[in-house]
């Protein structure tokens, strides 16, 4: 080893010690004292350590696999206990310092961002609305749409969502954000106020499922018949894609639902079934997901291939993991999850809430004022 490979080598070991005090200090956890190499193998061992039932599978077919969709299921809705054992505990503890908060991070999310162009991508259901029974009552609070507002006006900013764009932009009324809806299957840039409220196409950007149309609204129809023995189960039609919720559902009647969307989308091979939270989500079997949005709406936004860009997506899904691994393999911007609980993920940071995403955004806000006030 040169002199010189040596002391990079012993920069990295003081980097890596101050980043794992750093985070521990900010998230309140006690870190072992422990040379380096040690630390890293504490870290991985634990990462590996996490429990089986928080990691949610997506549910890749319909062949007649409802007893793995029943435990997929429950495995998206982990029992919590109020006093967490040992296990859990440690687990939540690595999970932590893997997977720091957003907000304790701020600086360092900024100085890596590092002059480049900051563009926002968010979620919208359990990321800028908190999850409610009703999906139809999922209202985004003013403060939220004034925090939006205010981020609009200083980085491009899209909404990436399941929902059909029409309910979207209904909760959030800004035509000044790009809307990804149906998980990305529609997309339309900013348009001008009064033809978005007429709803009509202006705007439009791409709608890669199209063909899809005639058969969702089929398969709709049907699942609304078939599911009514269900109590508490609802069917949403978000345009390119269905929404199948369970969660007034009681647990002992899962299987039956699980059960008749099988039977259902075995006729219907050209249509895939996913996983969200306490719904089963149905879409075509085409190669298009948030990920695939968000790399869309990056090339309209002209940086395509460019280094000069810092995308930070914030969100709460397992639909959202798409957009983080596109984060993971550009090597690009910040993947930020919404979650209490570990999950497996492809994010960097978390956020607990949305609450706590309303604070993030307002942050970035005041820091893009005061850079923008310190470069005049
Ligand atoms: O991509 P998203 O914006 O997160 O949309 C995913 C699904 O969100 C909605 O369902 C979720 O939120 C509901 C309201 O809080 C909640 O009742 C439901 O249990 C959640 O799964 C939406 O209704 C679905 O259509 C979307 O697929």
């Amino acid at each position: 080893m040169t002199n010189q490979n040596v002391l990079e080598k012993s920069r990295l070991n003081e980097r890596i010690l101050e980043l794992a005090k750093s985070i521990s200090n900010s998230n309140g956890l006690e870190l072992p004292r422990a040379s380096v190499p040690e630390l890293v193998a504490w870290f991985v061992d634990g990462l590996f350590a996490q429990p089986k039932n928080n990691l949610i599978k997506p549910l890749e077919d319909n062949n007649g696999k409802v007893n793995s969709w029943i435990d997929s299921m429950r495995a998206s809705s982990p029992t919590r206990t109020k006093q967490g054992s040992e296990n859990q505990n440690r687990n939540q503890t690595h999970w932590t310092l893997f997977h720091p908060s957003a907000l304790n991070m701020f600086d360092q999310i900024m100085y890596n961002s590092n002059g480049k162009q900051i563009v926002v991508f968010l979620d919208y259901d359990g990321t800028l609305s908190p999850i409610v029974t009703d999906p139809d009552r999922a209202f985004m609070s003013k403060k939220m749409r004034a925090t939006l507002k205010d981020i609009a006006k200083h980085f491009p900013t899209a909404i990436v969502s399941g929902r059909c764009l029409d309910k979207l932009f209904s909760f959030v009324r800004l035509s000044e954000l790009y809307y990804a809806g149906s998980h990305g299957m529609d997309i339309k840039g900013p348009t001008n106020r009064r033809s978005t409220k007429k709803g009509n196409n202006d705007g439009v950007l791409l709608q890669p499922a199209n063909e899809f149309l005639p058969m969702i609204n089929e398969v709709y129809k049907i699942l609304v018949e078939k599911t009514k023995c269900v109590p508490g189960a609802m069917v949403e039609n978000n345009k390119f894609c269905l929404s199948v919720h369970f969660r007034c559902v009681d647990e002992k009647s899962w299987a039956a639902l699980a059960e008749q969307v099988s039977l259902v989308l075995n006729e219907y091979p050209k249509l895939k079934l996913t996983q969200g939270r306490k719904v089963l989500e149905i879409r075509p079997t085409i190669k298009w997901d948030k990920g695939r949005a968000l790399e869309f709406l990056l090339e309209s936004l002209g940086f395509a291939n460019s280094n000069n860009v810092f995308p930070i997506y914030i969100g709460d899904d397992r639909t959202d993991e798409d957009a983080f691994k596109v984060l993971s393999n550009r090597g690009q911007g910040s993947g930020i999850l919404v979650s209490k609980i570990p999950k497996e993920t492809n994010a960097s940071y978390t956020l607990q809430d949305p609450s706590e995403v309303g604070e993030f955004l307002r942050h970035l806000v005041d820091w893009k004022r005061t850079s923008s006030r310190s470069h005049k």
